[in-house]
């Protein structure tokens, strides 16, 4: 299908360019002592939010392409969405389909797999949890039995502890029913001949301490990843169980930022790790969402990588193994090239319209989110689209734990932004503020309130530039974490870490407004998604969205 777009039939657009700001994270939720969003004091916002060209969004569930209402939204999905225009079944929902009607397990990959891991180890590595953001424990198990079914008698799984998209500590419980499964598992004899079945736990650690790094922010946490599983490097412990026990005992953070650990069945007897990764054996990383799931993919997976040494404590060569991906997680770098499930089918992003029109854009965060408006605004693509009319910027992020510097990098990314609109450059920039969602997953209120009052501030200096400019500002956001910081049962309040199920804001500020459009009714509720944002912004440039996107949020 073309990629062109024709001109609005009444309206042309504004002078100055136009600005779509995500402010991860920074759901709409009733006030309220745990909403940090409206905890803050913010001025520019409230404005922003009051105004007559205000709506809420819907950010979770199937507006974004998730299975049920209950999934909370997440950056992939929502990034997703505003950059297509259009919802698209996201990996939660086509793994669970491709499992229920067994596809999965009829391609090649998986009986590739299925045969390394009868002849070897086959190992199963990813996000422990049932958060459904990266990962589901569901669809571990349904590959767990599957593999067992397929003859498979020797399997390792690699887990890492959540903490994030779920209750702060809830790995025990994870593990508890992970181990209930596995000896399951292990209770059946493999075959008439009464072969033993070995299904074990063989490493692990915490999600924001090993393996699950993104956008090349921190290799050296892939490192520590890469060096727990396939070695086996790491404190030995005789269950996964006693591993998080006894970091629970040292330490009060919450279970994304815990240590690796290594299984050793007899410990202390000088035995061997549980399951370390050697020749011949069948990798899967069992996440289906990306940005999370590159750097370990490249690190098992590519002949050429250089990130860092790859080779064994006493230098024993990398194993060489049948490596796959749950879904291919970065279409343009065609990583990992084995892979159970084809991933989102997203094509036609607006991206790709603006660049086939000649429209010059820029997109703009720090590394935690700088994949989010270029990768996943693009499609789970993470090279520029043209080179000659887009420019990313990514302002390198601190590696640590973000309540510890509330700002982040909200300052540098609205500098250098307004140097971009001054420019005179471009029509369109879109910018990550991560802050609300980077800080909200720590759980600490006060500073995630301090964020939220950083970006107001900063919110601010980009009202003035875009009324400087003639320009249009766009305020939204791609889910809630910053809404709701805890939860209280009985007088005793928990933190929450994760996002949450919150609508999110859209607001338009556009100083030359003079009653040209107004918003869309929206029927009770937020009728509209991040899915429509994408026509709206067509809209405010002087375009027609093209006819498959899902309808503009104003009308002429
Ligand atoms: O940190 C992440 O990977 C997810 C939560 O699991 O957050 P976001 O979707 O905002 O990137
Ligand atoms: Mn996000
Ligand atoms: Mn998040």
């Amino acid at each position: 299908m073309s990629l062109s777009l024709s001109k609005h039939p009444s309206f042309s657009g504004r002078p100055g360019p136009v600005l779509v700001v995500v402010a991860d994270g920074v759901g709409v939720a009733p006030p309220g002592a745990s909403n940090a969003v409206t905890e803050a004091v913010t001025p520019t916002l409230d404005a922003l939010t009051s105004s007559e060209l205000y709506t809420e969004l819907a950010a979770h569930g199937p507006a974004v392409g998730l299975p049920t209402e209950d999934d909370m939204g997440n950056s992939e999905v929502g990034h997703n969405a505003l950059g297509a225009g259009r919802i698209f079944a996201q990996g939660a929902k086509l793994v669970n389909q491709a499992l229920a009607n067994d596809t999965i397990f009829q391609t090649e990959v998986w009986k590739t797999a299925v045969e390394h891991g009868r002849e070897g180890t086959l190992h199963l590595i990813g996000l422990h949890s049932d958060g459904g953001v990266h990962s589901t424990n569901a669809q571990l198990y349904q590959l767990l039995w599957r593999a067992a079914d397929d003859g498979v008698t020797s399997c390792a799984v690699h887990i890492l502890h959540d903490g994030r998209d779920v209750a702060a500590r809830s790995a025990l419980a994870y593990i508890a029913v992970t181990e209930a499964v596995l000896a399951e598992i292990n209770a059946v004899e493999a075959n008439a001949a009464g072969a033993q079945r070995d299904f074990r736990i063989a490493s692990g650690g915490g999600r924001m301490r090993i393996t699950m790094d993104r956008y090349g922010a921190d290799w050296p946490m892939v490192e520590r990843g890469y060096r727990t599983h396939v070695f086996g490097e790491g404190r030995r412990f005789a269950s996964a169980t006693d591993a998080v026990e006894t970091m629970y005992a040292e330490t009060d953070k919450g279970d994304q930022y815990l240590g690796e650990f290594v299984i050793e069945r007899d410990l202390g007897a000088g035995g061997e790790p549980a399951g370390t990764i050697v020749d011949g054996d069948a990798v899967i990383f069992f996440n289906f969402r990306g940005d999370r799931a590159i750097e370990i993919s490249q690190a098992l997976a590519d002949d050429h990588f250089d990130q860092f040494d790859r080779t064994g404590p006493a230098g024993e060569p990398r194993p060489s193994v049948f490596y796959a991906g749950m879904l291919q997680y970065d279409g343009d770098l065609q990583v990992p090239t084995n892979y159970l499930v084809n991933p989102p089918a997203i094509d036609r992003t607006m991206g790709e319209f603006l660049c086939a029109e000649g429209v010059a854009s820029f997109a703009i965060s720090e590394t935690q989110k700088f994949g989010h408006v270029t990768y996943f605004w693009n499609g789970n693509k993470s090279g520029y689209i043209d080179e000659e009319l887009e420019t990313y910027i990514e302002i390198p992020s601190d590696n640590v734990e973000f309540d510890t510097t509330p700002a982040m990098k909200v300052r540098e990314i609205t500098a250098e932004t307004i140097d971009l609109l001054r420019s005179g450059e471009y029509r369109f920039g879109r910018l990550n503020f991560p802050s609300g969602d980077m800080v909200g997953h720590t759980g600490h209120l006060p500073a995630t309130v301090e964020a939220v009052e950083i970006i107001d501030e900063h919110m601010a200096k980009l009202v003035e530039v875009i009324d400087e400019l003639g320009g249009v500002l766009i305020y939204t956001a791609d889910h809630g974490n910053a809404d709701i910081m805890f939860t209280e049962e009985q007088g005793v309040r928990s933190p929450k870490t994760s996002h949450t199920l919150s609508p999110v804001p859209f607001a338009i500020h556009d100083p030359n407004y003079d009653g040209e459009y107004q918003m869309v009714a929206a029927a009770p509720g937020p009728a509209h998604g991040l899915a429509n944002v994408a026509a709206t912004v067509f809209d405010l440039l002087g375009y027609e969205a093209p006819a498959d996107y899902l309808p503009s949020l104003i009308g002429f």
